[in-house]
């Protein structure tokens, strides 16, 4: 930087836009306060204006709450066109002074998308893009690219990037939001128009969960109507979601639910498997069979005997299927349907009755005609006969749907059922007994089973976000969907890290049974997580496991990986050694050990309060620390079929060091 920069005038100058801008904000704090103390104080007549009332102090607490969460980093860059004087400071959401000229852009907003999309080959019509760093409220650094190719001046602050500055700071076991610096790939799909299921996919570190979840704030900003029915992101485990569970509030949304398969069924998981039997629960099939056990227990062929106090009447086979087919055809779902059932077929029976009682009457009157030798009607002067008998067929017909004798006739062609006993029954042939709690395979079959028997799920969403999208089975997938009737989602994953859950090994082959080919598919290249010496390192285990996939780019280099052999009996030891010295060298920085689950569980115990995070391989996606040490490497890829898969995500957790302690004998 040369001597003549101005900086102390540029922060100056910064500062003062910024200070002018909180000012706005708290501003429209106080007003909207004083809008929730008013509303909340206007008397209401009735429910429909305390109604109307509620919902309006809920918008103002909603508002309120926003512009007080974009209080931390309110501005964060800037940009200035060549050809104008003025200049555009962007942040987390817009606001307009008095005369209406915006004083800060969403960073959301169109007219944000060049401070992200503009490079030194396709300028956007940009001079400079600035960053701003704030503490608090003070300007405390600047920083500037020049992208038209003239040179700096004494207002420019050409210095080091700001996403390496980002990248190089400590972990702090929580993802932090990254709109001052998503990078051009990242921002091109956050902003896509595309409403439709969009999936993105890259090595391990390339961003896909940062993208994933600016992409939801996105979808809040830009498409109303699919926020209005609410936005979902899916994540594989609770740990996984608590490491990202601050993202979205920091950018100003509270809205979106996170959630595990667990929470979107609303069952705990309380029961591990086998990955082969819990593979094989995963399977589309399982759907066919618990369809198949649900028309079981529907008829199929058989007549209907239905007995009323008067009489026994026999609804022929023909006419029941009949009133199956016509209860079913909306796909309601088991128990609602057998309702609508119940109602064809006491229809079917009334206007049998109307028939037979019609033939008896006049069965009667014949026999009374050839009996006095008179014809009644001559006697009557009309046809006004059976009319006469007046009989109310419509209470009739409200008593037969609540008889109870009805009823019974009907629950031994259509019982109701309840969704989890016809899972059991499903998972007889898999030995999972009556009081067994369920598994995290079962959970998706639960899913199903409900919407065969009581229809669509009540809560669905108008856009989800898949994390970790590789994890899923088929089952898994059919849940997820049936959560999101829009089909309106950005799904990230990387096939290279599956689980051994799952037996989908494409995107095609999950995302077809629902969308066809009709899905936008990106990838993310380039590695804002891992130094390049750490990724080198496993490029032969990636050649293993997904022999097609290239590893990434890194931007950053660092410490080569360290191998280390130990014996079994040091290994506990030796590992708390490693960890002390770590945590000496680089203060406050995170260290993961990660080891097959069953070696987790007793080295958690014995590194305890070393300071270390200890986690089981297979729940290692998505997370990431500044040191990983991988205790016993040989033990992970020998742990099952997905061995050497859970290797490769546990050889790619480490920001910058990465330890492997392979154990002996
Ligand atoms: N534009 C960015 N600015 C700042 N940090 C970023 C940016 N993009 C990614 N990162 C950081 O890089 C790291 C890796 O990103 P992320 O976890 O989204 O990758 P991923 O592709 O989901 O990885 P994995 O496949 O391992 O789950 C995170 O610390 C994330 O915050």
């Amino acid at each position: 930087m040369s001597e003549q920069v101005d900086k102390v005038g540029q922060v100056d100058e910064e500062q003062r836009s910024v200070e002018a801008m909180y000012a706005l904000l708290h501003a429209e704090v106080s007003a909207r306060r004083a809008a929730h103390e008013r509303v909340i104080e206007t008397p209401v007549d009735g429910p429909s204006e305390r109604y109307a009332r509620e919902l309006e102090v809920a918008r103002l607490t909603e508002s309120i709450r926003q512009l007080q969460a974009a209080e931390h980093s309110l501005c964060f860059g800037r940009i200035d066109r060549s050809d104008q004087e003025e200049s555009l400071h962007i942040g987390r959401l817009g606001l307009r002074a008095e005369d209406g000229r915006p004083l800060l852009i969403d960073w959301r907003a169109e007219a944000a998308r060049p401070f992200y999309a503009a490079t030194l080959a396709e300028p956007m019509g940009l001079r400079r893009r600035r960053h701003l760093r704030l503490d608090g409220r003070d300007v405390v650094d600047i920083n500037d690219e020049i992208l038209d190719g003239t040179s700096p001046t004494v207002v420019d602050l050409v210095g080091d990037s700001p996403l390496v500055s980002a990248l190089s700071t400590a972990r702090t076991g929580r993802m932090h939001e990254a709109a001052a610096t998503l990078q051009a790939e990242q921002d091109e799909i956050v902003r896509s128009p595309h409403r439709g299921v969009m999936v993105v996919d890259g090595g391990p570190g390339t961003g896909k969960t940062i993208v994933a979840l600016h992409r939801a704030a996105y979808v809040l900003y830009a498409f109303a109507s699919i926020a209005d029915q609410g936005v979902l992101v899916y994540g594989p485990n609770r740990r996984f979601l608590t490491y990202i569970s601050e993202v979205l509030p920091s950018l100003g949304e509270n809205d979106v639910r996170l959630a595990t398969m667990a929470d979107l069924v609303g069952v705990e998981a309380t029961r591990t498997e086998p990955d082969h039997i819990a593979r094989a629960k995963g399977r589309a099939a399982l759907a066919d069979d618990l369809a198949r056990l649900v028309r079981q227990h529907q008829p199929h062929g058989v007549p209907l005997e239905l007995k009323t106090t008067h009489d026994t009447v026999r609804l022929e086979p023909a006419v029941v299927d009949a009133a199956r087919r016509q209860a079913l055809q909306n796909g309601i779902g088991h128990n609602r349907a057998r309702e609508l059932f119940t109602e064809y077929v006491v229809d079917d029976l009334v206007n049998e009755l109307e028939r037979s009682t019609a033939k008896e009457i006049s069965d009667f009157e014949e026999e009374l005609e050839a009996h006095l030798g008179i014809d009644l009607d001559r006697f009557t002067g009309n046809d006004a006969r059976t009319d006469d008998l007046e009989v109310d067929w419509d209470s009739i017909r409200e008593d037969l749907l609540d008889d109870p004798s009805i009823d019974r006739a009907i629950t031994r062609v259509w019982p109701r059922l309840v969704a989890d006993d016809l899972v059991r029954e499903l998972l007889k042939d898999f030995s999972v007994g009556r009081n067994d709690g369920w598994s995290n395979a079962d959970l998706a079959l639960l899913d199903e089973a409900r919407a065969l028997v009581d229809g669509a799920p009540e809560k669905s969403y108008g856009h989800i976000v898949v994390d970790e999208a590789q994890q899923l089975s088929e089952m898994q997938w059919r849940a997820l969907m049936r959560h999101c009737p829009g089909r309106s989602m950005t799904i990230v994953g990387d096939l290279a890290q599956a689980g051994p859950s799952t037996t989908l090994r494409t995107w095609d082959e999950a995302l077809k049974p629902f969308v066809g080919e009709r899905f936008a598919h990106h990838r993310l290249t380039v590695n804002y997580r891992t130094t390049t010496e750490i990724l080198l390192a496993t490029e032969p285990l990636l050649a293993e496991i997904a022999p097609d996939q290239q590893i990434s780019r890194s931007i950053r280099h660092g410490e080569q990986p360290l191998v280390l052999g130990v014996t079994e009996e040091s290994l506990p030891s030796t590992l708390s050694r490693l960890i002390a010295e770590i945590s000496e060298e680089h203060p406050g920085e995170l260290i993961g050990v990660v080891a097959a689950t069953e070696r987790a569980l007793a080295l958690e115990a014995a590194v305890r309060g070393d300071g270390a995070t200890v986690v089981a391989a297979p729940e290692a996606r998505g997370l990431e620390f500044d040191t990983v040490i991988i205790a016993d490497p040989a033990g992970i890829r020998a742990a099952g079929v997905a061995g050497p898969r859970d290797l490769y995500v546990a050889q790619t957790r480490a920001t910058k060091r990465l330890l492997s302690l392979w154990a002996r004998p």
